[in-house]
């Protein structure tokens, strides 16, 4: 019964009319495989779907396919029932163990390494051995795991990856594919993506151009997709484009594991990021959501310019970073009882975050009903050249910068432009280590009853200043928030635990609601929208604790809340394709989330005769009695 070509074409019985994806039957394969003209080709081959969507499909995989599989891999906690089915069993020790009972073991083991490298390490070979036990170790322990999968220590993962390179996740797409972008694509083997986070490695967080070693960045947002918003792995293809490196020390580094050469620029790189998008459409549909992350300045800002109206896309370092601060920002008011349009800004930084937050600011000026020169000139801006002026050279100043250059004498130091401006707010997104002086921290305190301090570069080494710092020489007034996570401060007998103002708040919540509706694309009012729905979420237990964000450990309602805005805004404005409309969008939403319990390993080919009536996830009685 379990011989596998017994097994192919069973699936389009089971699954009906329903979105599912064909079989192929290996010999099939083979045979196209050998007959194909290039080493590209390739077919699309699926060796077990247990659940596609919300459609119960037959296990391909028995005995010690099945645990070495990471998707279907429970670790002991295969009952005796399906151990016997499945042919494992004997492959196992003769314990029973609970998701549970394997998530105290996680605990233990990941706390047993006292270096942050070696968790993110532990985690990652969780990931490839048992993906269910990963996603709900990382869903229940947000708070701890979180700075080991994603900022800081993601940073390091990525300057350390020729070394800890061991499994691939995520695909490789160099320029040496040209022409063949579309086959690749087909290598990976989901066929139902719906996300994809890509990087060309240049400004991998504030640590410069990494090239190929950048493939952590994808893959740990796309961690966060599932772990923050419930969005099924198996829908979230993390791309490096690797065109090259532009650092010496990686291209002369013997562990470096990406193409050995100079970037490749201009129309050739422009064309084959063309072609890139074409062949996701081409592969997924049109509605696959395209998330550009740590590309550099000059292409994160052209290819958002061009793909915005004619890809399902947005750019999370311009974009996911501006509805963060601009949330905070709107939590802030509620400490200052100042508006937007009341408040003088400072930018250290003015590159992809910092223009990108410039830019909503604007727009949450002249929402708050102020037009837009005004609101400009509310705005000041400061580069590794200084302030942005009118009188800047050409070639210094940038089309996306120029709007908020100013008429005034031209200023280099900070300090001098801190002093001079007297900012109620002062913004850093630079990756300049330090740039918030204790001089620079001193004036604002100066100036504000409440200065605003927001130090968002990352990882924590590139932060413009420490929270200490920052609290130390304000008397404990700083209103403050960073992109990586600082320990509590004790200060005058008060203790302060910042938030985190990083885009993670942001883009997991987006992509569900983008997903889901089947959105096409994705203006700008969604991350408004997004900032105002985090705001909302602020209570003041957070701000009285010295947070302008929710804790953490509620970031999953957070995604949800701004996902179920992005699904209503998607219909309302005729953006959304995926119909009819739900009435209740959070019930809908929630309907397509990851499980993150154990699904049934029964084969469902086994119980089929005593069942025959189920299609859906929902009328399955198999996987309706599960946790
Ligand atoms: N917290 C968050 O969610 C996010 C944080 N970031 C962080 O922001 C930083 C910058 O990222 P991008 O804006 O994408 O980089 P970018 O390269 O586009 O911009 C950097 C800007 O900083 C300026 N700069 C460099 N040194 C400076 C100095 N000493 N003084 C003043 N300005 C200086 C540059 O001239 C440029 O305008 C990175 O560390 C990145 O990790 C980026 C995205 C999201
Ligand atoms: C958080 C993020 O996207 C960055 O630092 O680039
Ligand atoms: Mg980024």
């Amino acid at each position: 019964m379990f011989s596998r070509p017994n097994l192919y074409g069973n699936l389009t019985k089971i699954c009906g009319n329903m979105r599912t994806t064909a079989l192929v039957n290996p010999s099939s394969v083979t045979a196209a495989a050998a007959s194909s003209p290039t080493p590209y080709s390739n077919a699309n081959v699926r060796q077990y779907h247990e659940v596609v969507g919300d459609i119960v499909c037959p296990s391909q995989v028995r005995g010690i396919d099945h645990i070495r599989d990471p998707r279907l891999n429970k670790g002991l906690a295969f009952t005796l029932e399906e151990r016997q089915i499945l042919g494992i069993h004997g492959l196992q020790p003769a314990r029973f163990k609970t998701m549970e009972e394997q998530l105290e073991l996680c605990k233990i083991a990941v706390n047993r390494y006292m270096e942050p490298l070696n968790k993110y390490l532990y985690l990652a070979d969780l990931a490839d051995r048992n993906e269910h036990l990963y996603f709900r170790f990382l869903y229940d322990n947000i708070e701890d795991l979180m700075p080991i999968v994603y900022t800081p220590t993601v940073g390091l993962a990525c300057q350390r990856f020729g070394l800890i390179y061991r499994r691939p996740r995520g695909l490789f797409i160099t320029v040496n594919d040209r022409g063949h972008v579309f086959d690749i694509l087909r290598n990976w083997p989901e066929p139902d993506v719906r996300a994809i986070c890509v990087t060309d490695g240049e400004r991998i967080l504030g640590l410069g151009d990494l090239g190929a070693n950048g493939m952590g960045i994808p893959v740990g947002k796309l961690a966060l997709y599932t772990a923050l918003a419930g969005i099924k792995p198996h829908q979230c293809l993390p791309v490096l484009i690797d065109v090259g490196t532009n650092s010496y020390d990686l291209l002369e580094d013997p562990l470096y594991v990406g193409l050995r050469q100079k970037r490749v620029i201009g129309k050739e790189y422009d064309d084959f990021i063309d072609e890139f998008m074409e062949a996701v459409v081409k592969r997924y549909g049109q509605n696959t959501l395209i998330q550009f992350e740590d590309f550099g300045n000059q292409n994160a800002f052209r290819f958002l310019d061009k793909f915005r109206n004619t890809y399902c896309t947005f750019n999370d370092d311009i974009q996911g970073t501006a509805a963060v601060a601009v949330a905070g920002l709107y939590a802030s008011k509620r400490i200052t009882n100042r508006n937007f349009a009341d408040s003088t800004f400072v930018f250290a930084g003015a590159g992809e975050a910092a223009i990108g937050i410039a830019s909503l600011c604007v727009k949450a000026m002249v929402d708050e009903g102020v037009d837009e020169k005004t609101a400009l000139s509310k705005i000041w801006m400061v580069d590794i050249d200084g302030l942005l002026t009118t009188t800047r050279k050409k070639g210094t100043i940038s089309t996306h910068q120029t709007k908020f250059a100013k008429d005034v004498e031209p200023l280099d130091k900070l300090e001098d432009i801190v002093t001079k401006y007297k900012p109620n707010v002062l913004i850093g997104a630079s990756a300049a280590a330090g740039i918030f002086t204790p001089k620079i921290l001193q004036t604002m305190a100066a100036n504000n009853e409440r200065p605003i301090v927001f130090a968002l570069s990352n990882p924590t080494s590139k932060a413009e200043c420490t929270a200490e710092q920052a609290y130390q020489n304000t008397d404990g007034r700083v209103v403050f928030s960073s992109g990586s996570p600082f320990p509590p401060v004790t200060i005058n007998n008060k203790t302060f635990t910042p938030g985190q103002g990083n885009n993670a708040y942001i883009f997991p919540g987006v992509a569900l609601g983008v997903i889901a509706t089947g959105t096409h694309h994705i203006p700008e009012d969604m991350f408004l929208i997004s900032a105002k729905e985090l705001a909302n979420f602020v209570e003041q237990s957070d701000l009285d604790r010295g947070s302008l964000y929710p804790p953490l450990k509620s970031i999953h309602e957070v995604s949800m809340r701004i996902a179920c805005a992005i699904t209503s805004y998607a219909y309302k404005e005729g953006l959304a394709s995926t119909y009819p409309e739900p009435e209740c969008k959070r019930e809908w939403l929630k309907e397509q989330l990851y499980n993150f319990n154990y699904e049934s390993s029964m084969p469902v080919t086994w119980a089929w005769p005593r069942m025959p009536y189920f299609k859906t996830r929902k009328d399955s009685p198999l996987l309706s009695s599960m946790k």
